[in-house]
């Protein structure tokens, strides 16, 4: 197989809910990405950070209610405190993967912010969901609080935060030195820290940005032959969950858009998925997007499973 350059974007099951979840599913987790760098690969890396952020979030309002001198931390700043706590764990666990298979190379995580549109109508309508999911009545009680809340895609209740789409990613020419240098990159975590640009000052944003259209600029601009997204299933289907569910080998972009106009795809779940994908290969030709589990990674890449589209 020729080598490609990857953007891979990594999902929730990557990295677990917690603390000691974290350290276990990371150790897993580079095992794939060490197989694709073995296989010749470039890659850069990024990671969403829906629990993580929901956590922090959580913890630094707990401590701001207990100990009023200390200010509510805003989203911005707890998406800031996710990429240095996820970044942490998998830069080490990669760094430390590769050298029990006898290879040196540089990992490091960039801190990485993207600019949003302060006129983007998501911040005023919430669709992200963060943190640990909820039975519906903890869900009522966390509405009540003042909170938004959503079911997310038939698996529980979850807080949801606005999710503006990415515009620019701030520190893009520090990533692309990094990769063309060879140096493996994690970068734009949890699609990265949301900005507004404020003449010379960049604000922070209260809202969470989704990594898998992070990860679809951050490919276009480092003109990835492919975007790999990993996640808990490993095709896309149409009719999800239903009797008449089919799994999807294959999408041209005509038909991932028909799929989207007819609500195929979960909001907040799979649908960003699916549309970065379309954005990515209508951005030029010969480029594909590869949504399939973790374990899986390499055999898509094979072409062996996996939802292809473009
Ligand atoms: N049409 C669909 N095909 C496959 N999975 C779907 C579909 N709609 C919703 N999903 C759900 O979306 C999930 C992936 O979204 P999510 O868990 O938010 O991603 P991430 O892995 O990036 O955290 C899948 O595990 C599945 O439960
Ligand atoms: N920020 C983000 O997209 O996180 P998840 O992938 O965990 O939803």
């Amino acid at each position: 197989m020729k080598p490609k350059r990857i953007v891979l974007a990594l999902g929730g099951n990557a990295l677990g809910e917690n603390l000691p979840e974290q350290m276990k599913a990371v150790k897993r987790t580079v095992k794939t990405i060490a197989d694709l760098l073995e296989e010749g690969h470039q890659m850069v890396i990024t990671h969403g950070n829906g629990p993580q952020v929901g956590m922090i979030n959580m913890a630094m309002t707990t401590l701001s209610r207990e100990d009023p001198s200390h200010p509510m931390a805003p989203l911005s700043v707890c998406t800031a405190m996710s990429q240095g706590y996820i970044g942490y764990d998998l830069q080490n666990a990669l760094r430390e993967e590769l050298l029990n298979r006898g290879v040196r190379r540089s990992v490091a995580t960039v801190l990485t912010q993207v600019e949003v549109d302060p006129t983007d109508p998501a911040f005023q309508h919430p669709t992200k969901p963060i943190g640990a999911f909820m039975t519906q009545a903890e869900a009522e009680e966390m509405r009540r609080r003042g909170n938004p809340v959503m079911e997310d895609a038939g698996r529980g209740w979850r807080r949801v935060v606005a999710s503006p789409r990415p515009r620019r990613v701030v520190e893009l020419d520090t990533i692309r030195t990094l990769a063309d240098a060879g140096q493996i990159v994690i970068a734009c975590g949890g699609g990265g820290i949301p900005v507004l640009p404020d003449g010379n000052h960049l604000r922070g944003a209260g809202a969470v940005v989704d990594k898998d259209f992070t990860a679809e600029i951050l490919a276009e601009e480092l003109g990835a032959d492919c975007l790999m997204i990993l996640t808990a299933v490993e095709k896309v289907a149409v009719h999800f969950g239903k009797p008449n569910q089919r799994w999807l080998t294959h999408m041209t972009v005509p038909v991932a858009e028909k799929y989207i106009a007819e609500g195929q795809f979960a909001p907040g779940s799979m649908l960003p998925k699916v549309e970065a994908a379309v954005a990515f290969a209508k951005s030029s030709p010969g480029r594909q997007t590869l949504i399939t589990q973790l374990e899986k990674a390499l055999d898509g890449m094979r072409g062996q499973t996996g939802t292809i589209i473009g």
